[in-house]
């Protein structure tokens, strides 16, 4: 049996203790030292102490900064997130508020509550309503900062809208390029895409270098009244020129899905509680993605999808055992498992490894069984993070499996 312990609700129909969507070997536990996997949605991991039994953390969702995956990777913890499983659903929120705000729709909705009991409120609707003249988006030009999975669907909605559309992303994927519509301009640089904007969207995840990257330096250079929409994070944007462009009038309104005090305090500013993704297809999208990914590595020592490692796929085991070695990406490594391996007349069937940055996947089918004392040696290996038995799963893997070293 295997143990998930799941942090946060994930989604409808997958409860707190996992059992029923989890399939058969598997079973919530709130137990975490006996877990041998995490599934969590947007709770911070960032304090919490693993357990030598945690394999993998599966996150339900795109972003990934409340996780630490440097700790993790060293600890010879697998990291997953979903992505693109919950991206239409940001889209669909990202421009339905676009729209809707262009035409200060919000204005007028408070205008017809705080006028509910007059009996003649038709009436005054109608004069009332001159307050609230919007604009048409179509033929405006909004940037899109990131084209990935979000990004680009945000992009080329607004592009069938009759947008001028701009996308900044110089990593983006060739997946993600294919995707996004031959209609949509790609700008090499930030700031010319900025220029005369009257809506920027950002859709990058938070990192190191993104932390800010929308200061007073891009705001300055959208056009005065611009709108600004963020459904990416708050740390990507500095609020304290967020709140001064808002003063001013140079930003006309913020639109964003993270609360925080100073948010709070902004004037013109529409805050949504990081309600992106919150639609029922995209809640099971992800938490399908996640588990999809968590088993195929507790199961078979796949990783898709993972961001503290890269892609390995061997498929299932079809030999007699199979070992999966966490390590530093340092040189040597592959020769001493493998020689490990010989000198025990261990036959190596197939083997793949895989660099990540620092870190390095190595899995070996072999055709022998394995015996404590080799197990051993391996894990006895410098700069080892963790050898896990992943087949035979039951049986050796009970034991020795679970061991870190
Ligand atoms: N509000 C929500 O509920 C919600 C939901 C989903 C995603 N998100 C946030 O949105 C982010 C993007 O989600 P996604 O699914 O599109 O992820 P993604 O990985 O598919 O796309 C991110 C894109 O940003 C690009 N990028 C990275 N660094 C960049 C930089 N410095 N400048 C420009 N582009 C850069 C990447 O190349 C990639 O194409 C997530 O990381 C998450 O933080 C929020
Ligand atoms: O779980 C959530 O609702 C947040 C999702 C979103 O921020 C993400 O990064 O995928």
């Amino acid at each position: 049996m295997r143990y998930v312990k799941i942090v946060d609700n994930i989604a409808n129909g997958i409860t707190r203790d996992g059992t029923p969507d989890l399939g058969d070997g598997y079973q919530g536990t709130n137990n975490l030292e006996q877990a041998d996997a995490i599934l969590v949605r947007a709770s911070s991991l960032h304090e919490m102490e693993f357990p030598a039994s945690l394999r993998c953390i599966a996150r339900s969702g795109a972003g990934f900064n409340n996780i630490p995956l440097e700790r993790c990777a060293k600890e010879g913890i697998v990291v997953f997130n979903a992505p693109g499983a919950n991206s239409n659903a940001v889209k669909e929120l990202v421009v339905g508020q676009i729209m809707l705000n262009s035409r200060n729709t919000r204005g007028g909705e408070q205008w017809v509550l705080d006028h509910a009991q007059d009996a003649d409120v038709a009436k005054g609707a109608e004069k009332a309503k001159k307050a609230f003249v919007g604009h048409e988006a179509i033929g405006r030009k909004v940037g899109v900062v990131g084209t990935g999975a979000v990004g680009s669907k945000v992009a080329n909605a607004l592009v069938a809208l009759g947008m001028e559309v701009h996308g900044y992303d110089p990593y983006i994927s060739v997946q993600h390029a294919y995707e996004l519509s031959h209609r949509v301009i790609r700008d090499a640089d930030l700031n010319e895409m900025c220029k005369g904007c009257d809506y920027l969207t950002l859709h990058v995840p938070s990192k190191e270098d993104t932390l800010q990257m929308i200061g007073a330096e891009q705001l300055n250079l959208l056009n005065p009244g611009a709108m600004l929409i963020n459904y990416a994070r708050d740390t990507i944007v500095n609020e304290a020129d967020v709140a001064a462009a808002l003063e001013s009038g140079q930003l006309g309104l913020y639109i964003t899905d993270f609360a925080n005090p100073e948010v709070m305090k902004m004037k013109n500013v529409i805050v949504t509680p990081h309600m992106g993704a919150c639609t029922r297809e995209a809640e099971e999208n992800c938490a399908h993605m996640a588990i999809a990914s968590m088993k195929d590595y507790l199961n078979h020592g796949i990783i898709r999808n993972s961001v503290n490692y890269s892609d390995c796929d061997m498929g299932p085991c079809t030999c007699t055992g199979r070992v999966a070695f966490l390590h530093a990406n340092v040189p040597s490594m592959i020769s001493q498992i493998t020689n490990e391996l010989a000198s025990r007349n261990v036959n190596i069937a197939r083997m793949m490894s895989v660099p990540a940055n620092e870190h390095a996947y190595t899995l070996v089918d072999i055709d022998n069984e394995l015996d404590q004392e080799t197990v051993d040696a391996l894990r006895a290996i410098p700069n080892i993070y963790r050898v896990r038995i992943v087949v035979p799963a039951d049986g050796l893997d009970g034991g020795l499996g679970t061991a870190t070293n």
